[in-house]
């Protein structure tokens, strides 16, 4: 159903620092004014998004692909890294070539890593663990699983402090780069296709002013790791360091690490088949 052509657009936003510089360029831009904003959890806004509740927003890469049909992808933004990402950890007690038939707990606010993690420990180290879904919380899930998949702040925190309580942490977005050699797109921002279709304007403002505020937090970005870190447990270095350690691009090589693993996820029948990505037109 079309909303009035009066209504603000309703769009998501991730609550986790990894999305702050964007939020922070809305916000000093003023174009917060012109979106209804939803601020939730990834699994959260993945579904409001499928189900028509949100008419734009970041959703998990593989939710997305599983939902292609009804989705347009906005160019050029994306929650990714080439690299390691800091805030997507697999924490393990035991070596992960132990883990073949143990318990690894799956952090239920991912889709996109859960899935990665799956087929990583699979394929590249040949284990084949009992997986339960849980609320992410790293002491908890220790307490009933050898391992965990973490994303978000919960997986930050667990970088630094991972090691000193006698976790094993492993960065998935390198593990992806070892693995492919590619960029790991964990997340794109997506409008709901009919929407797109009825409001093409819109879309296109709503587009440009991700992009402005991107590009504005990430030019002063020692100032907005300074701000959040008011209200952080991580520093004002740590935070900055991590904002530019993200990548937040989606150019031509992020979308080629985007179809390998749309790729790879319907080799082992996760989504339906490969995935080849159409944009809003902006
Ligand atoms: C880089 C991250 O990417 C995220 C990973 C997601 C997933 O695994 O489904 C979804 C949204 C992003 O927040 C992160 O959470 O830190």
């Amino acid at each position: 159903m079309t909303e009035p052509s009066n209504a603000r657009p309703r769009v998501g936003h991730i609550q986790f620092l990894n999305c702050l510089p964007i939020y922070w360029g809305l916000v000093n831009s003023g174009a917060l004014l012109d979106l209804e904003l939803t601020k939730d959890t990834p699994d959260n806004l993945n579904r409001m998004l499928v189900d028509g509740h949100l008419d734009i927003g970041p959703i998990s890469l593989v939710e997305y692909l599983r939902n292609a049909d009804e989705l347009v992808l906005l160019p050029d933004i994306a929650v990714g890294s080439d690299g390691p990402v800091l805030s997507v950890d697999l924490v393990s007690q035991r070596p992960l070539s132990e883990l073949d038939g143990r318990r690894v707990a799956l952090g239920s606010t991912s889709r996109t890593s859960v899935l990665l993690a799956q087929m990583w420990l699979r394929e590249v180290h040949s284990v084949e663990p009992e997986y339960f879904t849980c609320p992410p919380d790293v002491n908890a899930m220790m307490l009933e699983a050898d391992a965990a998949v973490v994303i978000g702040d919960v997986a930050l925190r667990a970088t630094y402090e991972g090691e000193s309580r006698g976790l094993q942490v492993h960065d998935l977005g390198q593990a992806w780069r070892d693995w492919t050699g590619l960029p790991m797109v964990f997340a794109v921002w997506a409008a709901r296709r009919e929407f797109a279709e009825a409001n093409p304007g819109i879309v296109k403002d709503v587009h440009a002013a991700f992009i402005r505020s991107r590009d504005t937090a990430l030019a002063h970005v020692q100032q907005v790791a300074e701000r959040a870190a008011r209200w952080e447990i991580f520093d004002a270095a740590t935070l900055a360091n991590y904002f530019q350690t993200l990548d937040f691009s989606l150019g031509e090589r992020q979308i080629r690490g985007l179809v390998e693993f749309s790729r790879r996820a319907a080799a082992v029948g996760a989504v339906r088949g490969v995935v080849t990505p159409s944009f809003a037109p902006v």
